[in-house]
């Protein structure tokens, strides 16, 4: 099981990387200040591959700025990173990134519950411009989440899929196991409702092997 911890804060890292996650995400939307700089301190302190993330209010995060300055400021920090997760809305900008030698975690975030045929649906458009896609929704009912471990299970991999809210927080742990790949969690202070903390989800993902 693959863990992306996501984090806002580069005093974390240290803590962090002692439960070995698989990926480090940072969110430049929940952070203030010089950002590069900040990803430049965190590039500093590991070498677990990092992936940046500037997500745009609409999908649940805190940046508001259009696709040019949404470009502009991921730009220069793509040298630091592995990954660049881009949503839809930032598609154009994905070659580009990609000739910086960066992979795409092509992501979609929705408060509703898509059925299996619309998942199809996002996840072609999504891998027609990343290497991975991201697919985050809200299941309402136990019958969804199935339909979305079912989705996961029967997917192209790699594909990753995960859920909103903390009502089905356990499928974090689950999705995993039929294909996701990966789990999102924290390390100190969640970027998402639901999230386990890192040294949980490490404990997860040990026990779970
Ligand atoms: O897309 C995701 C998943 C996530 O929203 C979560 O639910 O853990 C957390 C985000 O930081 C990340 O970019």
């Amino acid at each position: 099981m693959k863990i992306v911890v996501s984090v806002e804060d580069a005093g974390v890292i240290d803590e962090a990387v002692k439960y070995s996650p698989t990926f480090i995400e940072i969110r430049l939307d929940r952070m203030a200040g010089d950002l590069l700089d900040q990803v430049r301190v965190i590039r500093e302190k590991t070498a677990i591959p990092l992936i940046a993330t500037l997500r745009s209010r609409e999908e649940g995060g805190r940046f508001v700025g259009n696709a040019d300055l949404w470009t502009r400021i991921i730009g220069p920090i793509t040298r630091y990173v592995d990954f660049v997760d881009v949503e839809a809305r930032y598609r154009d900008h994905a070659p580009l990134i990609k000739s910086q030698g960066v992979q795409i975690l092509a992501s979609l975030h929705t408060s509703e519950m898509p059925t299996p045929p619309e998942l199809g649906k996002i996840e072609s458009m999504l891998r027609s411009y990343g290497d991975i896609p991201k697919i985050v929704v809200k299941p309402r009912t136990t019958d969804d989440l199935l339909a979305l471990v079912a989705f996961t299970h029967q997917a192209q991999k790699p594909i990753c899929t995960s859920i909103m809210g903390a009502e089905f927080r356990y499928a974090r742990a689950i999705l995993p196991l039929f294909g996701s790949e990966f789990m999102f969690c924290h390390a100190g202070t969640p970027t998402a409702e639901g999230q386990y903390h890192i040294q949980e989800a490490r404990q997860i993902a040990d026990l779970l092997k």
